[in-house]
């Protein structure tokens, strides 16, 4: 791939006190990709999302964005950055509109019609008081002001936790448009198995702050293959083993059967993410 990556971590690793988040974690992403990040609850993910933001720093590794190191981001390249966090936010006192008002004059390259059509999309009314907001309501508002000026860098830390299903339904689809018109990338975490693979084009899957697996969701189940094997079968060279259970074996990058393989089965995301965990 010739493009500049907009994310990197390279062999990225977060302690804190003796609790490791992030082990020797290395990723790219580039423009174009919609990226889901899985991992169970204290996996690392909102960490991961912290370092790639600069909020936190790496306790060793190193992690650049758009092309720079990110502790030494000029201000015209953290206005190419968009973060909605898992819970958003101030913004108390304002009304809809006058907080919108605010939050666009940080932005030379705000889209106007963007911020139009998703607050109708949401609908949410400018008049009302942001206090007054349903979790959901804020969620959306939060959504609009970090994608409004198309930034090339968005990461979202369960963006449709909040949402009712239709609302959660039209805001993932939108997002893969978004993302393939303006040429973004899309980091987001989610437990919802079913949205990840609706919209997502990669998977990240993160355990105990390593990932596991990095991949198009095309070919996961190509390749990702819950294997029953004979006793004392030696797996192919090319198989990379993600957990093993007695003649239960979970592998990637699956190519052909093999003597001793009794049955290769797909998995969907939420099968997967069971049996790894298993
Ligand atoms: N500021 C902090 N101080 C101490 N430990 C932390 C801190 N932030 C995260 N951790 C620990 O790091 C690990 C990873 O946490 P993180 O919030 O990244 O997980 P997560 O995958 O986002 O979880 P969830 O799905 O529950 O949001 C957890 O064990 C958590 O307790």
């Amino acid at each position: 791939m010739n493009q500049v990556a907009t994310l990197i971590f390279n062999q990225v690793s977060k302690r804190f006190d003796q609790q490791v988040a992030l082990d020797g974690l290395s990723l790219q992403l580039y423009p174009g990709m919609v990226v889901g990040l899985l991992g169970q609850n204290g996996a690392g993910k909102s960490t991961l999302m912290r370092c790639a933001l600069g909020i936190i720093e790496p306790t060793d590794g190193e992690v650049s964005v758009l092309g720079s190191s990110v502790s030494e981001l000029s201000s015209a390249l953290k206005m190419q950055i968009g973060y909605v966090p898992q819970q958003p936010f101030g913004y108390e006192g304002f009304s809809v509109a006058k907080a919108l008002d605010l939050h666009r004059s940080f932005y030379p390259d705000w889209d106007m019609a963007l911020e139009t059509e998703w607050l109708q999309r949401f609908d949410l009314d400018p008049k009302q008081q942001v206090q007054r907001l349903s979790v959901g309501q804020r969620q959306s508002l939060a959504l609009i002001m970090a994608m409004s000026y198309r930034p090339k860098l968005l990461i979202l830390d369960e963006p449709v936790a909040s949402l009712d299903p239709i609302a959660r339904r039209k805001f993932m689809a939108d997002l893969f448009d978004l993302a393939l018109e303006s040429g973004s990338c899309v980091l987001f975490s989610s437990h919802i198995t079913s949205d990840l693979e609706r919209v997502a084009s990669h998977l990240a899957l993160i355990k105990q702050g390593k990932l596991v697996l990095f991949k198009e969701i095309d070919a996961l189940r190509e390749q990702v293959k819950l294997l029953t094997i004979e006793e004392g079968v030696q797996l192919p060279e090319e198989l990379q083993l993600l957990n093993r259970q007695g003649s239960k074996v979970l592998v990637d990058n699956f190519q052909q059967e093999f003597a001793g393989l009794i049955k290769a089965e797909s998995l969907n995301l939420e099968q997967l993410f069971m049996e790894l965990h298993s």
